[in-house]
């Protein structure tokens, strides 16, 4: 079968979009975890951090289901929901939408650009759990801020939340970044092991002035990315917590793809969080596929979006100047 398939990323984490709502594909729930190895393989002519496949919802302008590249499905994506946000919202000529995910139903809107020329969308990520059984973590208590995980580290702390996908969060300095330590604790978490039985996404946080904060992470299913949108809301959460960024204020949020600005808001003893970036579409095309057998597919002729990965690129000179002084 020929499948159209939108190659876009949120701060360099890139997705390809499958439009089930404006096509009759039909694939079961199977298929859709066998393509997304497929197609994701960064050895192919596609590669993607994931698949963003957007369906019809009863109750929203539209549903968005995500697949990693190792095909387990999250029930959440903050960079992909984004590029779903300007996909959806342009195909129903609006500017803000309500988005059905696994387990909400999100409000998007489009922003003033955060840089010129690059379109700009705004995700609510909710709802915010602390406990630890939505992660789900196995520790002898409920909630785990900023306290220690002895499997882990010896030294460093973590905050566990899901967002509702289940994230780890730890602040550290610039020798523990550039150290190995991040990828030995994800790839044990994302393992088997006893702590986290669904793996989890590991971020680790460098703060830099009062309203900016740098953050990479390991990615569940995934491995390192350029970014987690999920992340770097968490992460932004897990920095007021700690007095280093205040709720309310916009925190700049740089990571090795490009950068975002989270604001977290509390209502009561609720949390949510704007994620405010980048929905950049690199290319459209049609791959032939084997639905079956997706692991070998030809791709068509790619329509490439080139003004928009060349404003792109001005944004992350902007940001390696602002990274640099
Ligand atoms: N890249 C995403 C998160 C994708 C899902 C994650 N790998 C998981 O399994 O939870 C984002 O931008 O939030």
């Amino acid at each position: 079968m020929n499948i159209e398939v939108l190659k876009c990323h949120g701060s360099g984490n890139d997705f390809l979009i499958i439009d089930e709502m404006s096509h009759n594909y039909i694939f079961t729930e199977e298929k859709r975890a066998e393509l997304a190895k497929a197609l994701c393989n960064r050895q192919t002519e596609l590669g993607a951090d994931g698949i963003l496949f957007v369906m019809k919802s009863e109750k929203a302008d539209g549903r968005m289901r995500v697949f990693n590249a190792d095909g387990s499905e999250a029930s959440m994506c903050g960079n992909g929901l984004r590029c779903v946000a300007r996909y959806v919202c342009e195909l129903i000529n609006k500017e803000t939408a309500l988005i059905e995910t696994m387990k909400a139903d999100l409000l998007v809107k489009k922003e003033e650009d955060i840089y010129p020329e690059i379109p700009t969308y705004l995700v609510e990520i909710s709802p915010v759990l602390f406990d630890l059984k939505a992660l789900p973590l196995n520790l002898e208590k409920e909630v785990l801020v900023d306290g220690k995980i002895p499997e882990l580290s010896n030294d460093l702390t973590f905050t566990a939340l899901a967002v509702p996908n289940p994230h780890i969060v730890t602040i550290v300095d610039e020798q523990t970044l550039q150290s190995n330590v991040q990828e030995k604790i994800s790839t044990y978490v994302n393992g088997a092991n006893p702590l986290f039985p669904d793996g989890v996404n590991v971020s680790f946080v460098k703060p830099i002035q009062k309203g900016h904060i740098f953050v990479r992470t390991y990615e569940r299913g995934v491995g390192f990315t350029n970014a987690c949108g999920t992340a770097m809301s968490a992460s932004t959460l897990v920095t007021c917590l700690q007095g280093l960024n205040e709720l309310e204020q916009s925190v700049d949020v740089y990571n090795p793809g490009g950068k975002v600005r989270c604001v977290v808001h509390k209502n009561d003893e609720t949390y949510t969080i704007d994620l405010i970036g980048n929905a950049t579409y690199v290319y459209k095309t049609v791959v032939e596929v084997d639905v079956s057998n997706p692991t070998s597919f030809n791709c068509g002729s790619k329509e490439e979006f080139t003004s928009e990965g060349e404003q792109y690129q001005k944004l992350q000179q902007h940001i390696g100047q602002f990274l640099n002084n």
